[in-house]
């Protein structure tokens, strides 16, 4: 049996269009109603047909919604849930796909007095944004962390699961605090590390912006990659998570400092060890078959 008959996906930029794709795929019968904020949004959704119904407001896109799912900028999911608060069916289910969940998690408890809320964040996406970016395959073989309140209705929380392994995903719990300092690690300061190199080398007075583009081949180019990403979502994950970053930050200064006293002294064999300990850790990572999906993730959507 299907874990939902009426999905509403509020947000149908890249996470929520691929939602609504991957859900056309893999159960066909549900029906799909979405909404978005943004008129001309709305009327490319319509063009590629991503759901049954798109609609102008978001209280008509849940009145009879048995999960909602939000796909807005963190920042945003207290006003979108607020949106649609006075229509939400009392037996809905709310989920949303922030990449940060402590304060989405509060954010939405507020909208939503009484609702039943499960946030969830698939560890899956690209450095593209809207409704075309998105493909059904997005969440094939990634991680859908959930992360319900203590006390969670666990049918509820099971339900969204199955929701998410249908659509591809493998499942993990986790506390949203400790969620938040996972991420901070594995994909916020990875982030903010290549929206720092771009920046510094094109500020470079000695580097020219045209040798940046031509000789972004090797190493550089997957860090214009990730600083593609898109600048709304990230300035609201920044500072959504800003405890978790900033405690991250610091402990990758002093890392850096190390490395860069190393250099200075000409410790060869101290930079050998380091670099022998990350080899490991990424050869790890492809023996656990998780390994990117292609370099070019998402470029070969276009
Ligand atoms: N991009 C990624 O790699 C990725 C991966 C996992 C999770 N996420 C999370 O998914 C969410 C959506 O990200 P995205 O990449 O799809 O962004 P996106 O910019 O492609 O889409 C967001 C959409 O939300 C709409 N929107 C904004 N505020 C709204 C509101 N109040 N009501 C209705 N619509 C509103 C925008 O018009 C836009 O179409 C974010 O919370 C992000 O943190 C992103
Ligand atoms: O591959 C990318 O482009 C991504 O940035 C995806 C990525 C990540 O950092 O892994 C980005 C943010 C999301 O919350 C989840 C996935």
């Amino acid at each position: 049996m299907l874990p939902f008959a009426r999905v509403t996906i509020i947000g149908l930029g890249l996470i929520g269009s691929s939602i609504a794709r991957a859900v056309r795929q893999a159960m066909p019968t549900v029906r799909l109603t979405g909404h978005d904020f943004d008129p001309a949004v709305r009327t490319t959704a319509d063009t590629l047909q991503l759901c049954d119904d798109i609609t102008d407001t978001a209280g008509a896109a849940v009145i009879d919604a048995d999960l909602v799912i939000l796909c807005v900028p963190v920042g945003a999911m207290g006003a979108a849930a607020a949106g649609f608060a006075a229509d939400l069916p009392a037996d809905a289910i709310v989920s949303d796909v922030g990449s940060c969940k402590a304060e989405v998690a509060r954010a939405l408890a507020e909208a939503l007095p009484g609702a039943t809320i499960i946030p969830a964040h698939p560890v899956a996406g690209t450095e593209r944004s809207g409704p075309e970016a998105g493909f059904a395959s997005l969440f094939h073989k990634r991680w859908c962390i959930l992360t319900p309140a203590e006390g969670a209705d666990p049918i509820a929380v099971e339900r969204l699961a199955e929701f998410w392994r249908r659509l591809g995903a493998d499942i993990e719990l986790m506390a949203p605090d400790h969620h938040d300092r996972v991420l901070a690690v594995t994909s916020h300061l990875p982030h903010l590390i290549a929206y720092t190199i771009v920046g510094t080398a094109s500020d470079l007075e000695e580097v020219t912006q045209s040798e940046v583009i031509k000789y972004s081949a090797g190493g550089f180019r997957d860090f214009t990659r990730i600083a593609a990403s898109d600048p709304t979502m990230w300035r609201d994950v920044f500072l959504s998570n800003r405890e978790a970053v900033l405690d991250m930050l610091q402990r990758f200064s002093e890392d850096l400092t190390a490395l860069q006293r190393a250099i200075r002294l000409g410790k060869g064999e101290e930079l050998f060890d380091h670099f022998e300990r990350t080899r490991a850790i990424r050869r790890g990572i492809i023996e656990q078959g998780q390994d990117d999906p292609a370099p070019d993730f998402g470029r070969s959507h276009d």
